[in-house]
């Protein structure tokens, strides 16, 4: 059996989790936290892995302290830049277990994931791209950190296949044209009856490609949390994973 803890436990991600854990045969859930409990009663003596969905305000500090407790964890929780990237891997370098995994995913459902691999994939064979958020209005960070990441792989993947900028002849921009992340254009809507949603724009002169992924209910990222879980238990993953693309034969 995998005992599971949860972090951020009665928040909207993490009460799935709960609940996903509570139906897993392989998994045992082991404590339940949200914020104001003491996250040291988290030991290697009671859980093997940690989901941790909470606010990116405070999900690093969770991340570090459960890395020097000796405990492996699953982070969903958005607003990694590459600095907090590197204190977890410093953290991972100093921790008290050999092996010591943090596995992070912007998303764990299958349709954002392979959005962002196809995407990936169509990069170098169009002159524009552009990405578009859609989200439930309780969401507090913007733009999400799964079109950030998409938008990094297409900035990525135009880079090696030696493209320039992008045409765009705007020169007043009261905010419209959106954030630029790694030279790409990302826009963010907020609307209430949305949950979780992303569009890719591709264009060339005369055509379009269009890759959208749809998140209807937060059980589609469950399969994808429970995945992560059991590979991080499996000891497989030393270190620091970002995405749920390295579990998946793509
Ligand atoms: N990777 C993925 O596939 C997905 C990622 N997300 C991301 O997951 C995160 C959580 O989203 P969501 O569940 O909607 O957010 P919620 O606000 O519903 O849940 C966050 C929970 O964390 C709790 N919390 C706050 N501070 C702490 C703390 N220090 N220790 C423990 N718990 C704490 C909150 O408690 P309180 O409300 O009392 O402050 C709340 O219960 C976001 O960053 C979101 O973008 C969301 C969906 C999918
Ligand atoms: O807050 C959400 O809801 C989501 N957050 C993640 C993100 O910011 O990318 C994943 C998904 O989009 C849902």
């Amino acid at each position: 059996m995998i005992r599971v803890s949860v972090v951020g436990a009665k928040g909207r991600m993490g009460s799935h989790v709960v609940e996903a854990v509570n139906g897993a045969a392989d998994m045992q859930l082991a404590l339940a936290l949200d914020a104001g409990d003491d996250l040291t009663a988290i030991t290697p003596d009671n859980t093997d892995v940690v989901v941790e969905f909470t606010v990116p305000s405070v999900s690093l500090g969770n991340v570090l302290a459960l890395v020097r407790q000796g405990v492996d964890v699953v982070v969903g929780t958005t607003g990694w830049a590459d600095e907090k990237l590197d204190q977890v891997r410093a953290a991972l370098d100093g921790a008290p277990r050999e092996s010591q995994t943090v596995f992070i995913a912007p998303n764990f459902a299958i349709s954002a994931v392979l959005a962002d691999h196809f995407a990936k994939v169509a990069a170098p064979y169009f002159e524009s791209a552009e990405v578009i958020e859609l989200h439930h209005p309780t969401k507090v960070d913007a733009p999400s950190g799964t079109a950030i990441h998409t938008a990094q792989a297409i900035g990525e993947a135009r880079r090696a296949a030696g493209l320039g900028e992008m045409p765009d002849a705007t020169q007043t921009d009261g905010g419209s044209r959106g954030q630029v992340v790694d030279g790409v254009h990302v826009h963010a809507v907020r609307l209430r009856g949305l949950n979780a949603h992303e569009e890719v724009l591709f264009g060339n002169a005369g055509e379009q490609l269009v890759i959208r992924a749809d998140s209807f209910d937060r059980i589609s990222f469950m399969p994808g949390v429970l995945l992560a879980a059991r590979k991080v238990a499996s000891g497989a993953y030393p270190g620091l994973t970002v995405g749920l693309d390295h579990f998946l034969d793509l």
